[in-house]
Order: C-alpha cells, then sequence, then structure tokens
C-alpha cells in the first residue's frame, strides 16, 4: 500500500513538471502554451510508470541492459538511482555518448545535440519550487538558473513530439550498457495522448515550413501498432518522414 502511495504521488508530482515543461515546448515554437496539451488531449491520456532494474553482470561487455530504442511517447522523464554505473547512452552524430547524470536529478534526453544537456536537480521534495535547472554547455561549468529558463532551453522529446513539431525536436535514440560491478536501478515516466488522438504537425508549423506535401496522420494507436511490429527503431517515423 505505501509503494502504491508513494507512486502515486510521485506520478502526480512529475505531472506538474512534465507540463511546465510541454508549455514551454509549445512557446519554444510560438504555438500557444497549452496547444500541446489540448492538441493531444492529454488530460485524457495515459501517464506510465516503469522501472528498470539492471543488476551486475560479470560479462558486462556481452550484455546491453536495454537495445538502442527512442521512447514512443510524448515525453519521457528519468530518474536513476545513485550508482557508480552510467549505463545510460545516447546516439549523438552516429557515436554512443554516456550520459553522466547530476544526481539526484530528472534526465530529459535531448533532440538533435547533446550539447545542452538539460538536467534537473530535485530538492528535498519535488515541489515546484524547489526545482533548478542546470544546464550544461560542453566545458562549461553547469550554471544554476531559474526553473523559468527552462522556456528558452530545449528539453528533449520523443517521436510524437518530433510529428507535432515538424521535426523541429528530434527524438532520442538511447541504449542502456551494464555494469559488472553496480547495479543500476532507473524509474521513467511516459506520457501518451489517449490512443485515438492523431498525431500530425502543428498546422501552423507546416504553414511556416512552406511544405506543399500533405504530411500522413495516424491515430496513436497506429503509430503503436507501426512502432512495435519489430520493423526497426524507425518504421513508424519513417513513414510519416516522407
Ligand atoms: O534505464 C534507463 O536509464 C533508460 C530506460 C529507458 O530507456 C526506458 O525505459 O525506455
Ligand atoms: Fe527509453
Amino acid at each position: 500500500m505505501r509503494e502504491r502511495r508513494v507512486s502515486e504521488d510521485y506520478a502526480l508530482q512529475t505531472k506538474e513538471i512534465i507540463n511546465e515543461l510541454l508549455r514551454a515546448i509549445s512557446e519554444s515554437l510560438g504555438l500557444e502554451e497549452s496547444f500541446i496539451e489540448e492538441s493531444l488531449d492529454l488530460a485524457s491520456g495515459s501517464q506510465i510508470l516503469n522501472g528498470n532494474f539492471y543488476p551486475p553482470c560479470p560479462q558486462a561487455e556481452l550484455v546491453m541492459g536495454l537495445p538502442p530504442h527512442s521512447d514512443p511517447a510524448i515525453f519521457s522523464l528519468l530518474i536513476q538511482n545513485n550508482t557508480t554505473c552510467n549505463g545510460l547512452q545516447v546516439l549523438h552524430n552516429d557515436k554512443w555518448v554516456i550520459i553522466d547524470l547530476i544526481k539526484p536529478s530528472f534526465l530529459f534526453l535531448l533532440g538533435d545535440h547533446i550539447e545542452a544537456s538539460l538536467s534537473m536537480r530535485v530538492g528535498k521534495e519535488l515541489g515546484m519550487k524547489k526545482v533548478k535547472i542546470f544546464r550544461q554547455e560542453r566545458g562549461t561549468t553547469p550554471a544554476i538558473a531559474r526553473y523559468q529558463r527552462a522556456k528558452y532551453a530545449q528539453p528533449g522529446a520523443t517521436e510524437a513530439m518530433v510529428i507535432i513539431s515538424n521535426g523541429r525536436y528530434k527524438s532520442v535514440v538511447h541504449r542502456v550498457m551494464v555494469s559488472n560491478e553496480s547495479t543500476r536501478i532507473s524509474v521513467g515516466i511516459s506520457i501518451l495522448p489517449p490512443t485515438d488522438v492523431i498525431l500530425a504537425p502543428a498546422p501552423r508549423l507546416l504553414e511556416s515550413s512552406g511544405s506543399r506535401t500533405e504530411p500522413r496522420r495516424l491515430t496513436v494507436k497506429e503509430f503503436l501498432a507501426l512502432k512495435f511490429q519489430n520493423k526497426g527503431m524507425n518504421s513508424a517515423m519513417d513513414l510519416i518522414n516522407m
């Protein structure tokens, strides 16, 4: 029972942070603050909490904790235990880059470039007022910024965000490696729209891109079916990016 209460509480509080970031992303795309939440009917969507446990493996180099993938969701937010195993890696310029998290922190996997990686340090409580943003740039010490600065940063995105942003946000391909000495535990929160919602670029972004091709529209259900047909991780995205 206690676990249920804790996970409900965690889900509720992280939802606040996620909503704030979604508003910031909408604004950064020049859209109404509530555009993403409303057009994808997120109030009726799902929030999935999943735990990953990676025990040490004596032959760690032969094992993968989680194969390369991008998350089929609007947004994913990750937290990990305080371990020496920095197993999470993202694909950047065809190379796997280790994500060395500031702990404890939330991680939003960034799109195109890792150089503006954005982590959120969690205060003693998860309350918004205690959350601060660290924006790490290559070669510089992380500088503390006010939470509002999230509006000008680019948090990471998953596939639905790539679609709605008409490619301006990129989904992040990531994988998890295991260690031969320490255990890694992570907890992810994914936000999904209801399955009958249609995924399509925001009309205003299509206009500004000047594209003459009509984008393919898929419901969330169709998208997930394609994604899990095992045709390779990009099959669903390839269909959309004509
Ligand atoms: O364990 C991690 O850090 C990543 C987990 C993950 O990518 C996932 O659950 O989709
Ligand atoms: Fe993932």
